[in-house]
């Protein structure tokens, strides 16, 4: 049995209450798509209050990073239980923008996954390879440190989702080749296999991110062990997440 697959919408730093109509609309759209598949968005932390209720039995929403304390003086932080607070079942870690502006190492990824199990949330760990590492042939290395470091001992397929996200794809309207997702995949599985035993690998969402629009979502969801995607500009508007929501296959099976 493949894992149910997952559409999550990141809406980094972008929304103002105005753009809520977005989310109106695609509440809307998504009803009774959610059989057989799970659909998520991630706005900017100002907005999950009311994404929650106009979201609510549609789709779920989660935050887009987490402290790794559970509360104190970190003045400007979102700790874990916050997001949970609002209704958030979801949050995202690690993302390269993340790892890259914030400094964030796989340490600190490791410990904002175990802040967000804590407080009952599903970590999106995110990995990637910079264009460098992906033109020297380091990919597999590089993932494969990333991801040992980055999710902690205990992971399951209910508390975590893995989201690969090759930087140089992100936003730029390139993507690797369907048989380089593939293989990637396969490696992430794998490598997860050989830690955590092949059942909890393989009920472990893996999704794929950077540059997925509307007119690349059926191929990309349709390869072996990509279980969904983790969409940035797409999910911006509400047509195009609705678009790739409905390419989305509801299972494997
Ligand atoms: O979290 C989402 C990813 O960074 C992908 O962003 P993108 O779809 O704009 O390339």
């Amino acid at each position: 049995m493949t894992p149910r697959p997952l559409i999550a919408g990141n809406w980094k730093m972008n929304g103002l209450l105005r753009h809520l109509t977005e989310l109106e609309a695609i509440s809307g759209a998504c009803a009774g798509m959610g059989e057989g598949k799970d659909l998520l968005i991630c706005p900017p932390a100002t907005l999950l209050s009311a994404s929650a209720g106009l979201l609510f039995g549609k789709a779920a929403i989660g935050g887009q990073d987490c402290h790794a304390e559970t509360s104190g003086a970190y003045t400007g932080d979102v700790a874990a239980e916050m997001l949970a607070d609002l209704g958030a079942t979801y949050v995202i870690v690690g993302h390269s923008e993340r790892r890259a502006g914030h400094g964030e190492s796989d340490a600190d990824v490791r410990a904002k996954a175990q802040a967000a199990w804590r407080a009952g949330l599903t970590a999106i760990i995110c990995l990637g390879e910079s264009a460098e590492d992906h033109e020297a042939g380091e990919k597999l290395r590089v993932l494969g440190a990333q991801l040992a470091a980055s999710v902690p001992d205990g992971m399951s397929a209910k508390n975590t989702v893995i989201a690969y996200e090759p930087i140089w794809a992100i936003g730029s309207g390139r993507t690797p080749t369907t048989e380089d997702i593939a293989n990637v995949h396969d490696f992430l599985r794998q490598n997860l296999a050989e830690r955590f035993g092949k059942e909890v690998a393989d009920g472990v969402r893996l999704l794929y991110g950077g540059s997925v629009k509307p007119d690349n979502a059926a191929e990309i969801l349709a390869i072996v062990n990509v279980d969904g995607a983790l969409i940035g500009g797409a999910s911006l508007k509400a047509a195009d997440f609705v678009a790739i929501c409905r390419a989305c296959p509801s299972s494997k099976d």
